[in-house]
């Protein structure tokens, strides 16, 4: 396909997400699905463009004028890839299979148009009724945390000390250019491809051999905050597809004990495979088993509980960035609700002078400082344990994170904008011994 054929391609696609309010990931493989003369090559840079448009629908219909998928992908193509009018309009030549040529509006849009006067959820590229809840965290720069998640994110992955070093998985990796990044000493980088497209790392034989793992290094972050005692008993409560649970286990050198539980078995199935990959040998999987009570026998015994929360995974929009023009009022209170009863649920496991590390990919206080303001008013046997001493886990480096990070009573939040990771909240709640 042409160039401009990819561009046509991906207007139809716009279109058909915003009529279908369905996620971009299931009509592109629809759309590959109907077009089977389409390559690979083609289906990649088609998403690319797509998930770029995502990224700056808002922002783009203010330059444009309009909201439909062509306007959308031209403003996109100006405000997301750098592109000048006349590189658009080479794409847009009317030749068969490419969009009509611009119109004499549309050109001086991309020519003169600008975000001047643009209110934040616009320049910010996030839905209007989430400016309240992102102006109490950010205040005036919220414009600019908007702007920083509307990025591209590089890929990011963990290096798994129990198989390896980072020396030894860069060289592994050398032909992809990894980097180390600022916070995490188990994080290797590595920078997208100029059109967006993803990189096959899944291929790799550094992640066949279970040396390196995808995972943000906010999440990275995340997980050494929490710091496992080496030889300890720790209950990672919502393992999911067990991200976190991988980190606990090389962070506690395979010693101890790590319990990994959710309350979706369907969530939780791959862990079995990845444990195995990883070299993991200090995991417990607790499959839950219908009303059976299958982590009763942790009850009062663990030093450790990870709370990875159910949350609405607004600090994840540069990976999901179709999924912040769907998210509703309505799943924000019920994330909520989960979070209150899987906090709650937490506190049965920790032994005296043990603690909870209560985690979201979100960036809104009322999943994160709130919950913990109302977690403390319900339980008063527990206490923040103060940023400055949760930092240490991370040495020097903690002390860095801890000035880029926006810190409140509650915990510490990463951003984008501000630690170059995806949003992640951490707190850290120490029981009475
Ligand atoms: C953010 S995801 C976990 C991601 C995972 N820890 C990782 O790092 O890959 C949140 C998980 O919480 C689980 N969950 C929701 N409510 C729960 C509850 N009451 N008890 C246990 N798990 C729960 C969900 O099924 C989901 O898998």
């Amino acid at each position: 396909m042409t160039p401009a054929a990819r561009l046509a391609a991906a207007i139809d696609i716009v279109n058909a997400i915003a009529a279908d309010r369905r996620p971009a990931s299931e009509v592109l493989k629809e759309w590959g699905r109907g077009h089977r003369f389409a390559g690979s090559g083609d289906r990649a840079a088609i998403a690319a463009l797509v998930y770029d448009v995502e990224r700056r629908k808002a922002s783009s219909a203010f330059l444009m004028g309009a909201e439909e998928g062509r306007a959308l992908a031209l403003g996109a193509l100006k405000l997301a890839r750098g592109l000048d009018v006349a590189a658009i309009a080479a794409l847009c030549d009317g030749s068969r299979f490419a969009p009509a040529p611009l119109s004499e509006d549309e050109r001086q849009r991309l020519e003169t148009g600008s975000l001047d006067g643009a209110p934040a959820h616009v320049a910010g590229d996030y839905p209007e009724w989430l400016d309240t809840g992102l102006a109490a965290v950010f205040g005036e720069a919220r414009a600019a945390e908007g702007q920083a998640l509307a990025e591209r994110a590089p890929l990011d992955l963990r290096v798994n000390t129990l198989k390896a070093d980072p020396a030894k998985a860069t060289e592994a990796l050398a032909h992809l250019n990894p980097s180390a990044t600022d916070w995490s000493p188990l994080a290797l980088r590595i920078g997208f491809e100029a059109d967006g497209k993803a990189h096959s790392l899944t291929a790799e034989p550094a992640f066949i051999k279970g040396q390196v793992e995808i995972q943000d290094e906010g999440s990275q972050i995340a997980a050494i905050l929490a710091a496992p005692p080496r030889g300890g008993q720790v209950l990672d409560l919502c393992a999911g597809g067990g991200g976190k649970t991988l980190e606990l286990a090389a962070l506690m050198d395979n010693a101890g004990q790590l319990y990994a539980y959710d309350s979706d078995m369907r969530r939780l199935a791959p862990i079995h495979e990845r444990l195995q990959r990883a070299g993991v040998r200090n995991v417990q999987v607790r499959t839950p088993r219908k009303a059976a009570d299958v982590i009763g026998d942790l009850e009062g015994r663990m030093d450790l509980v990870l709370v990875d929360a159910p949350c609405t995974g607004t600090g994840t929009w540069r990976r999901n960035p179709d999924a912040k023009w769907r998210i509703r009022p309505g799943a924000l209170a019920e994330r909520q609700r989960d979070q209150i009863e899987v906090l709650d649920a937490a506190v049965r496991f920790v032994k005296p002078g043990g603690r909870i590390a209560y985690v979201t990919c979100s960036l809104l206080d009322e999943e994160n400082g709130g919950q913990i303001r109302a977690f403390l008013a319900r339980h008063p046997d527990f206490h923040v344990v103060p940023v400055e001493d949760t930092v240490l886990a991370l040495g020097e480096r903690g002390i860095r994170l801890k000035q880029a990070a926006l810190v409140s009573p509650e915990g510490l939040l990463l951003t984008p904008r501000r630690t170059g990771t995806d949003g992640f909240f951490v707190s850290v709640l120490a029981r009475a011994a």
